[in-house]
Formats: C-alpha cells, sequence, structure tokens
C-alpha cells in the first residue's frame, strides 16, 4: 500500500491544483498515459498492476470482516464480486458464510495475476471469470461492488447498476462497500481525502448514504440500508 501510494498516488497529487480546476484525473500529467482509460493508466506496467492489487488486497485484512458482517448475507449462495480484484474481500466472505461461492469478474490480466499470486487453488470456493463489464453479467443472489462506483461518472454507475439490476434475482440484493461523505460534506476528514484521491486519479468521487440510494433507487433497487461499521469503509445495500 505504501508503495503505490509513493509511486502512484503521491505523483497524481502533485497536481492537484490542475485537477481541482479541469475537474479531472492527472494521469496524463504525472505518468504521460492518457486518462480516458483509467486502468490502463492504474496498470501500466505489470509491477504497478500487483502493487495496486496488493494495496487492495490489505485493506480487506484490516476492514473486510467488518464489511462482510454489516448485514446477514447467510441466505445469498451465488455471489459475484464485480471487479474484486486481487480476492481479498471474497475470501473474508466466504469464510464468514461457508455455504456461499463468490465469483470474481475482473480485466482478464487481473484475473491471471490473482490466480497466480493471490488466490490459491485450496480456496474452492472463490472463481473467476474473465469479463469486462461491456459484457453481460450472470444471474446471482448477490452482486458486490467494492471500491467500484466511487471510479465513475453518475451515467457509467447508473448503466452498470442497472445491468445488475437485470441479473439480480427477486429477492437478491447488490452491496456497495465505499468510504461515506456526510450528508453536509463537512466530514469525515478521511472521506475528504479520499474524494480528493478520487479527482486526482479517476473519473469518480466519493458519495453521501443519499447519493447512493438515489444511485440504487433510480436503478430499480428498493429497502436501501446503509450501515456504517466504524471502520474505513462501509456498506449500502439494496434490495430486488
Ligand atoms: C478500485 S479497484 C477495487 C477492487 C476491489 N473491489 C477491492 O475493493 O479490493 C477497481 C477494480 O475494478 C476493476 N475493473 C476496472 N474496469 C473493469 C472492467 N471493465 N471490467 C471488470 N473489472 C474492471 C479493476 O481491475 C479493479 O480490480
Amino acid at each position: 500500500m505504501m508503495m503505490y501510494y509513493s509511486q502512484t498516488i503521491y505523483m497524481c497529487w502533485h497536481f492537484l491544483p490542475q485537477a481541482v480546476r479541469e475537474g479531472k484525473s492527472q494521469y496524463e500529467k504525472a505518468f504521460g498515459i492518457p486518462s480516458k482509460e483509467l486502468f490502463e493508466a492504474i496498470y501500466r506496467s505489470e509491477e504497478e498492476m500487483i502493487n495496486f492489487m496488493h494495496h487492495m488486497d490489505s485493506t480487506w485484512n484490516l476492514c473486510g470482516k467488518d464489511v462482510v458482517q454489516a448485514f446477514d448475507f447467510s441466505e445469498f449462495h451465488t455471489v459475484y464480486d464485480l471487479g474484486g480484484c486481487s480476492g481479498g474481500l471474497a475470501k473474508q466472505f466466504v469464510s464468514t458464510y461457508n455455504d456461499s461461492t463468490v465469483t470474481i469478474m475482473d480485466l482478464p490480466k487481473v484475473v491471471q495475476t490473482a490466480k497466480k499470486y493471490f488466490v490459491t487453488d485450496q480456496e474452492q470456493q472463490i472463481h473467476f471469470i474473465e469479463d469486462l463489464f461491456n459484457d453481460p453479467i450472470p444471474e446471482a443472489d448477490l452482486f458486490i461492488m467494492a471500491r467500484i462506483i466511487h471510479d465513475w461518472t453518475e451515467e457509467k454507475c447508473l448503466e452498470l447498476l442497472r445491468k445488475i439490476y437485470q441479473s439480480c434475482r427477486p429477492g437478491g440484493g447488490v452491496l456497495l462497500v465505499e468510504v461515506l461523505l456526510n450528508e453536509d460534506r463537512s466530514g469525515p476528514l478521511m472521506s475528504q481525502l479520499f474524494s480528493l484521491n478520487m479527482l486526482v486519479q479517476t473519473e469518480g468521487r466519493e458519495r453521501t448514504p443519499s447519493e447512493y440510494t438515489k444511485l440504487l433507487t433510480d436503478s430499480g433497487f428498493r429497502d436501501i440500508q446503509v450501515k456504517i461499521t466504524g471502520k474505513i469503509y462501509d456498506a449500502i445495500l439494496g434490495r430486488k
């Protein structure tokens, strides 16, 4: 995590004033890579991709249990973790809910690297499919999206959530895992800093509970519940 912060995030923060003025990611200035394809810039070399994956993975050793226990997910057996990366959260999920299987959907090179370095053959409740958000999403009881919505614009988020709604079994749900801003955006400081971090690196930002609720209801989900975990990442559940 520290390596990723120093080699990537810190480089983008050099251009914070420009990011605020232009309202967009600074990857191009920091690395000379057009930021149109967000993850092409983040995965600009294999070493950087592995650093990023370790960064993602390490969070769930600290906060994963709080997230998977935020609600009782024992009724959900077929679970997809969309953009599930290294499988860090999937491991926490299957160790808490022994009857579940989690399939991780991510970019092909991420899936290959996760299988090589992060998820062992012994972890039989975790599967992978190499697929893109552009392709159909298979049917499931629960879709997890951890730190995905905060990467993208409202339009892309709605497009994705509507697609997930179509694939969600009746009675199933979608779990968003994100840091939350106070409704009046007065804090918490960590969430405000994360939001600036999203600005310098991505198309997205951090959001308030009511903004997530609106995204979910506009996509068809109902009974939205927000759970503050007391750790960095909180949980928002919508049902079909
Ligand atoms: C910020 S990371 C979050 C990773 C993981 N959910 C977590 O919280 O540890 C975003 C993830 O979305 C994946 N991703 C980006 N574009 C994607 C696409 N078109 N299809 C599938 N996954 C994608 C990235 O490879 C990355 O693993």
